[in-house]
């Protein structure tokens, strides 16, 4: 058995306020693909991981792997023994701002939830799914989210058009809560969004309207972001350049899919980047 775990990309990423306790109150929208890890299972009497893939590496000093925490976090609440040899196929670059632990996670939640018969609804997953990570709720449905709260608040996104994204990491791993504390200025407001947009042009008119909070705490704690921003903005049909969450990750936003296959193929050998059509989750 075989679960997808896309990547999420935050379009646009508002710190509108802070709780007493230190997290950040955000106003985002979450989108998926165009890469993934991939999370499978094969019968085996207990609880087991195995790493394979290009980012593998990374996390085999790990004691505690998402994927683990997932699967004894669904077990307990089902009240039975975890088992199962869970390989972890690391697509996605590891604390890069697109979620890749929290999409394995959820994937894991998703792929258990069928493989162990519990059947449980999505909404018994979502509260199995915060104590894991803030964005380990939205990664559940992987569709298109308005993300509120410290993200267990999953709103309504609006009708997303056909368009491609490019995704472009600079190598340089970058820590969640380092960057929360790099932030500098105050509090945004929360985002003005239509119910849908007519094309990916429009979807990108909007955006700019919006911004992510946390791009230039992170540019001060990994200057290479700047020049990732850059070289994506400049490809041509290049609709807008922006940072993924708490980065380093970037994205462009392109409305055909050649423009945003040939942006990859010239961006340098050092970095990372994916290219593709926004994920659709099976209904
Ligand atoms: C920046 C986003 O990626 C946007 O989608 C998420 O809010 C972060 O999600 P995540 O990586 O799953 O975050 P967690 O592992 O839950 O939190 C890591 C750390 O980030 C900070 N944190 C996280 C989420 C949030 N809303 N406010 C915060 O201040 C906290 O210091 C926390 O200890
Ligand atoms: N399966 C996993 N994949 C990636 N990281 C994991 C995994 N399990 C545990 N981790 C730990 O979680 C940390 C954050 O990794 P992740 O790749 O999810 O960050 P991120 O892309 O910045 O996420 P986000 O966009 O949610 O902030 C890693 O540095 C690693 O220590």
């Amino acid at each position: 058995m075989i679960e997808i775990a896309p990547a999420k990309v935050n379009l646009f990423l508002h710190v509108i306020g802070r709780r007493p306790d230190g997290y950040h109150v955000l106003d985002s929208l979450a989108v998926f693909g165009p890469a993934a890890d991939e999370v499978r299972l094969a019968p085996a009497r207990r609880l087991a991981l195995e790493l394979q893939g290009p980012f593998a590496e990374g996390l085999l000093a790990e004691a505690d792997n998402l994927v683990l925490k997932a699967a004894r976090a669904l077990a307990k609440h089902a009240g039975i023994a975890p088992e199962g040899t869970l390989s972890l196929v690391k697509n996605l670059p590891v604390a890069s701002g697109i979620g890749g632990g929290s999409a394995d996670a959820a994937a894991t939640l998703r792929l258990l939830n069928r493989a162990w018969g519990l059947g449980l609804p999505e909404s018994v997953l979502l509260e199995l799914a915060l104590p894991l990570g803030a964005d380990v709720p939205v990664c559940v449905g992987s569709r298109p989210t308005r993300m509120g709260g410290v993200g267990e608040i999953m709103g309504r996104a609006p009708r997303v058009p056909p368009a491609h994204l490019l995704l472009v990491n600079p190598r340089i791993p970058l820590a969640t809560p380092d960057v929360f504390r790099a932030r500098q200025g105050g509090f945004t407001p929360q985002a003005a969004l239509p119910n849908a947009w007519a094309d990916a042009r429009h979807m990108a008119e909007t955006l700019r309207g919006t911004r992510n909070d946390l791009e230039s705490g992170a540019i001060l704690l990994v200057p290479q972001i700047a020049e990732v921003l850059s070289a994506i903005a400049a490809q041509p049909g290049c609709l807008m350049a922006r940072m993924s969450g708490s980065g380093a990750t970037c994205f462009g936003l392109f409305a055909r899919p050649e423009a945003a296959q040939a942006a990859a193929l010239a961006m340098p050998n050092a970095w990372w980047s994916a290219a593709g059509p926004l994920y659709e989750a099976a209904a």
